[in-house]
């Protein structure tokens, strides 16, 4: 590849995972829970990162949002590489939402206040205006703005938990499991408002799940994981089609809930 096109592909590029190693513990002690990961996302695509439980996904994006600090390799945002230190400026380019709505949003304190903080700490004014637009995009309304979370449904705080990352205006959502913890009636809900604001304010998205449909509904591409490494990295297409290379692969397929090609064809309908 000529470099002109390779800093094209890298423009292209909102995110790109090189070679990443993720550590816990020290000494003898140490636990390595990501080995040699490599992938990149597109800018506005939606990539999901499937596997088994204790496969490393949560692990990829807790490193990549500044969570876990020991951690090798390269990871670069609009070509970028990071730091192992996050700036201000980061948190304005990526935000995290975190798998149980129940515990990421504080206790006491009202939604508006949940949602006002990240404006206070990087000093934006307007804050009133940005909180009434955020409730609305969200499908909530300004109803919401004085209520406790213990006063929502799980459903609704994790609406409150969508529209506390997009605040600051990020271009990248990382997504751990951000519908496992809730009742299946809801989760198709919050899958839909995810794709609709993907669509609406041009998002990329990362996507930690163990639900295939849910991959199958919201992603492009995906990476299968496996004791903390990529096995295989295939599109949505492909899943659908049953044609993974790697037997891993294949089982977690068939292993999945409801699975059946029809019923992830389906799923786009
Ligand atoms: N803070 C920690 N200290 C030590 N080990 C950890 C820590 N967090 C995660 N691990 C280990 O790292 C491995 C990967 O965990 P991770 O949570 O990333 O898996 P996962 O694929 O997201 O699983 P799940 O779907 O169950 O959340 C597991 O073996 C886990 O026990």
């Amino acid at each position: 590849m000529t470099e002109a096109a390779g800093d094209k592909q890298m423009q292209r590029r909102a995110l790109e995972i090189a070679n990443l190693n993720v550590y816990f513990g020290e000494g003898e002690e140490t636990f390595q829970a990501v080995n040699d990961v490599s992938f990149s996302v597109e800018k506005g695509g939606s990539y999901g990162l499937v596997g088994e439980s204790g496969s490393g996904k949560s692990t990829v994006l807790r490193a990549i949002s500044g969570l876990i600090d020991d951690w090798d390799g390269q990871i670069s945002v609009d070509g970028t590489p990071l730091q192992t230190k996050r700036d201000k400026a980061f948190y304005r380019k990526i935000q995290m939402v975190f798998q149980d709505p129940y515990a990421s949003l504080h206790p006491r304190h009202t939604v508006d206040r949940i949602l006002s903080e990240p404006l206070k700490l990087h000093g934006i004014k307007d804050i009133e205006n940005r909180v009434l637009t955020v409730l609305d995009d969200v499908g909530l309304g300004k109803s919401f703005r004085f209520r406790y979370p213990h006063q929502l449904s799980g459903g609704q705080r994790q609406r409150v938990a969508v529209a506390r990352s997009l605040m600051l205006e990020p271009d990248i959502l990382l997504l751990d499991e951000p519908t496992s913890a809730l009742d299946v009636s809801v989760q198709a809900e919050i899958l839909n408002l995810l794709s609709d604001l993907r669509k609406e304010r041009n998002l990329t998205y990362l996507m930690v799940t163990h639900d295939l449909a849910v991959v199958a509904h919201m992603c492009d591409e995906i990476a299968v994981m496996s004791h903390g490494k990529v096995v295989e990295v295939m599109s949505v297409e492909q899943m659908r089609n049953s044609e993974p290379k790697e037997a891993y692969t294949r089982e977690l397929l068939m292993a999945s809930k409801g699975y059946d090609p029809e019923f992830f064809a389906a799923e786009d309908a």
